[in-house]
């Protein structure tokens, strides 16, 4: 060997050498950090290990599998009612953390201190890098001045120029289903149908654009298709979050060059879902500029005739100061964050409203009398805004099933500083009666939405009954003493406080719309194929014993 030839492979040695020993110092300091701040919390945790809650059944996943598994809302029943309205679970290698249906509790974290509880980093950055700096990967200040911006565009009054655009969708899909049932009776999917039309409805009224969702030999839209493998994909990587946390605020190449040399197929899955969002967000977005440039005919020259969500906030974000205005990349990243928030929560809802009448034939037959003499009164079949609002037992029906079965069961966030928590009632635990109870930061709170909208200290001893009538007579006194922080019906279906859903208003009207023309021309009866109910997130339908990823409701439709 030559001294040149000697010094290279030296050289290679020592870079080789020294390269590995610093990256394997960063490991070791960073899991040494990691450690550490796991080791804290714990002790810090104490005070909650001391509340009542379900036996850990593994040191490592704690009670996690029970919680997020499909069959998860029986055990979120079985602990809310075993243990109350507090309970302690556990995470991820002995983490504790609590399960709240307690209403002054629920205040505290999404009203009063909603700036200590906040979601948790990997809510908020899995957002970011894939929907955009939308509404759900903001907090604090930046949240709130796109709320300002963005509240007025979910206005009533907004809502009312949606409706022709809710009946002409809506029409589409009963002639589709007429044609699927052939003239008499028929099982169909109706969740899959109630899918389409939840993505056509927040395309067309969102952002303006079309996804041809309603055509049963449609192709499937590359759009579509990422927002439906958003959550999935996510999902997949949960278990590296604490690594996702730290690296995910590189600069974008780097984190893209990282991501690239990382052999993990559903990583660069990720990277993909997240490059067709913004591809296509990015085009909706430029063709709006465009057509808002030439002028405001031009602009209404558009499908929505200008009207859809993101037209609406483009004219208001361009009148708007300096210092209130959204900058053109977040106004992009809203388009994904509202098509991703709209679909299924509204598809599940519509679902379950469907599911539930199919099995209540009663209550089937007294909505659509009060449909067809409505119609009737207001001479057309595309009902007004002021009647699909005020139809008292459409309403009746729209609410219970809200509240007994929303849609998205559990939300939750992370204690950002060390706080108390207080209740309304004091509760039992291991060292006598507590009215409140140390949180220490870093703490996961889960709100357990059923287990407020079902509470029989709050509705009484039938709250989990499915009883439209309880709202067409006064509601007990005890509801609006319990002060549930909810924008909806003193329920949390939509949340409350700085997070809550801002599509709440556009999801009545839609679930109104599609009901008022549907049920006015099928009946709806029950499949004999079971159908259960599973946690994927949201609460959705599956046939029993089935293993289809995606959601499945079979319904008899037939034509009246
Ligand atoms: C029945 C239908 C719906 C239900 C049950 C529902 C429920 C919820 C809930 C519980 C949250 C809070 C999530 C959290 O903070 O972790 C939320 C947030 C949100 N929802 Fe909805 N939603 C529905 C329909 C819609 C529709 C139609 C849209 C859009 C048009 C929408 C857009 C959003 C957005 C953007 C957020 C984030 C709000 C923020 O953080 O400021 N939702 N929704």
């Amino acid at each position: 060997m030559g001294p040149e030839e000697f010094l290279d492979q030296l050289f290679g040695y020592l870079y080789a050498t020294t390269v590995w020993r610093f990256i394997l110092g960063l490991l070791v300091v960073s899991t040494a950090r990691i450690l550490f701040s796991v080791v804290r919390l714990r002790v810090k945790q104490a005070p909650l290990w001391k509340i009542p809650g379900p036996p850990i059944v593994s040191l490592v996943t704690g009670n996690y599998l029970q919680m997020f598994e499909f069959g998860a809302t029986k055990f979120h029943d079985y602990i809310t009612e075993k243990y109350g309205r507090i309970v302690r679970i556990r995470g991820f290698f002995g983490d504790t953390q609590l399960f709240v249906s307690d209403p002054t509790a629920c205040t505290t974290i999404l009203l009063k201190e909603q700036d200590i509880f906040e979601q948790s980093d990997w809510f908020i950055e899995v957002n970011r890098l894939g929907l955009g700096q939308g509404l759900l990967a903001t907090l604090g200040g930046h949240h709130r001045k796109q709320r300002k911006q963005l509240n007025p565009v979910f206005s009533a009054k907004h809502m009312r120029s949606m409706v022709p655009l809710f009946h002409r969708i809506t029409h589409e899909l009963r002639e589709v289903l007429k044609t699927q049932v052939g003239g008499a009776r028929k099982e169909l999917d109706m969740v899959e149908w109630l899918s389409r039309l939840a993505l056509e409805l927040i395309a067309q009224g969102g952002l303006g654009c079309t996804f041809d969702s309603l055509n049963p030999h449609g192709k499937e839209n590359e759009f579509r298709g990422a927002i439906k493998e958003f959550v999935p994909t996510l999902s997949s990587l949960i278990m590296f979050q604490a690594i996702f946390t730290r690296i995910s605020k590189w600069p974008p190449r780097l984190l893209r060059l990282a991501v690239k040399f990382i052999p993990m197929a559903m990583l660069h899955n990720a990277v993909r879902v997240a490059d067709v969002l913004h591809k296509h967000t990015k085009a909706v977005f430029d063709n709006k500029k465009a057509l808002l440039q030439m002028g405001e005919e031009e602009f209404t020259h558009q499908l929505s005739e200008g009207k859809d969500i993101i037209s609406v906030l483009m004219k208001s974000n361009d009148a708007a100061s300096e210092e209130d205005r959204l900058p053109e990349e977040e106004i992009m990243a809203q388009m994904s964050t509202f098509m991703f928030g709209a679909t299924d929560t509204t598809s599940t809802a519509l679902s379950r409203i469907l599911y539930v009448l199919a099995h209540r034939q009663d209550v089937q037959d007294k909505l659509r009398q009060e449909l067809n003499d409505a119609v009737e009164n207001f001479g057309g079949e595309d009902l007004g805004y002021d009647e699909l609002i005020e139809l008292p037992y459409l309403d009746a029906v729209c609410r219970e099933t809200l509240r007994v079965f929303p849609p998205l069961p559990v939300v939750s966030r992370i204690a950002r500083a060390d706080t108390i928590l207080p209740f309304s009632q004091p509760i039992k635990t291991a060292d006598g009666m507590a009215s409140s109870v140390f949180i220490p930061r870093g703490t996961t709170v889960m709100v357990n939405i059923p287990g407020i909208n079902r509470d029989p200290g709050i509705w009484g001893a039938d709250a989990a009954e499915w009883k439209p009538e309880r709202w067409l007579a006064p509601l007990p006194k005890t509801v609006a003493e319990a002060r549930v922080p909810g924008v909806y019906s003193h329920t949390l279906t939509f949340l409350g406080g700085g997070h809550a859903c801002i599509g709440f208003k556009f999801s009545q009207l839609e679930i109104k719309t599609v009901l008022s023309h549907l049920l006015r021309v099928f009946r709806f009866s029950p499949s004999p194929t079971e159908v259960v109910w599973l946690f994927r997130g949201f609460t959705t339908p599956s046939e029993k014993g089935s293993t289809a990823v995606e959601p499945q409701m079979p319904i008899v439709v037939e034509m009246i």
